[in-house]
């Protein structure tokens, strides 16, 4: 190893748009001596092999882990456990284990029964992404300035969890430490919810399309068009972490249809001050998201790009 890589061999498992976006970054940073890709498909494996953006890629997950030193599942959360089960007896005494599935409760629980003594277990979760998935859509300025949000469980060692933060740090992202749960209820609002409803609304206007006789997908305007982007998400992925942030994203979807009642009250009403009061506050919020994220210099934000 040499004297200034934070880790000797990093294993990235699963090579989509995350995995495949950290091993482009890995390329133009010194965090790692060795890279190795890992996945179940031997399609992707071909597909990263050629791209030539990590050090040996292969479908034996086994092999992967032997040497690493920190291993990163990018798997969709439902597959983690089936990942941990499978690497658990081949890890190195003093690894650290992380991820980057968009819910961390059930990470814990699904991973760490397959911990072995001696391994640092510390999920993680970039927040950061796009609609698209795959080797050929990571790209390697995918964490610059973007949150990454580190759950460490009770008793996890803290040499790793800071070790682990300094390798998201040296992406670009600014990290923070939170508790799983907390994690999966502000993620419940920002993010998964909000595919939800995006995923909804597609879904409730291609079933109109029979009425409007195609005048739907036609006339989309910019604010459909917006839902479409996200509507368009990788199927496995979202499917997941519904199912894995059930809780959470049911307490968020009460709170939602209670306050879409009220709306809909309002309008039937003509309660126009109400609608007005909301909206100006709504206003206020995206003004202020846009102000921080200038101060970060996002190029994408605040000018019609997101
Ligand atoms: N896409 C996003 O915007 C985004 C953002 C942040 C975090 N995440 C999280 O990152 C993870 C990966 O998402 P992605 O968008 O990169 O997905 P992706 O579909 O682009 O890639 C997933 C890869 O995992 C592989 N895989 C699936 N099951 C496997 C298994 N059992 N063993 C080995 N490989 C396996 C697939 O072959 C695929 O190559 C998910 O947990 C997701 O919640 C996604
Ligand atoms: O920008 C997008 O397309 C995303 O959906 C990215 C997004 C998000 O909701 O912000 C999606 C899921 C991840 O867990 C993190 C980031």
């Amino acid at each position: 190893m040499s004297t200034e890589a934070l880790f000797g061999q990093v294993t990235l498992i699963g090579i989509g748009l995350i995995g495949s976006s950290i091993a482009r970054a890995l390329k133009g940073v010194k965090l790692a001596d060795r890279v190795v890709a890992a996945d179940l498909s031997p399609g992707v494996i071909a597909r990263v092999t050629e791209l030539g953006i990590a050090d040996e890629a292969t479908t034996d997950l086994a092999a992967a882990v032997r040497q690493a030193d920190l291993v990163i599942c990018c798997v969709p959360v439902g597959a983690m456990g089936l990942v941990a089960e499978v690497i658990g007896p081949h890890l190195k005494p003093g690894c650290i284990v992380s991820d980057v599935g968009s819910t961390k409760g059930s990470i814990v629980a699904q991973m760490a029964p397959h911990m072995p003594a001696g391994v640092h277990l510390i999920p993680a979760h970039p927040v950061a992404g796009t609609e698209h998935s795959g080797p050929d859509s990571g790209f390697a300025a995918l964490f610059q300035d973007r949150w990454c949000i580190i759950t460490p469980v009770p008793g996890s060692d803290q040499a790793a969890v800071d070790k682990l933060a300094a390798f998201w740090q040296a992406l670009g992202s600014k990290t923070e430490v939170m508790a799983p749960d907390h994690h999966d209820l502000v993620l419940a609002i920002t993010s998964h919810v909000p595919h939800l409803i995006a995923y909804n609304i597609v879904g409730t206007a291609s079933d109109l399309e029979q009425v409007t006789e195609s005048e739907v997908i036609k006339f989309s305007a910019g604010g459909f068009r917006d839902f479409t982007r996200i509507a368009a998400s990788d199927p496995t992925m979202w499917r997941d972490v519904f199912l894995h942030n059930k809780e959470a994203v049911l307490e968020v979807l009460g709170r939602f249809t209670e306050d879409l009642i009220a709306l809909q009250r309002n309008i039937r009403w003509g309660q126009g001050d109400q609608l007005f009061d909301l909206f100006t506050r709504t206003r206020a919020i995206r003004r202020s998201i846009i102000d921080q994220r200038q101060d970060t210099a996002d190029p994408d934000f605040g000018r019609g790009r997101k």
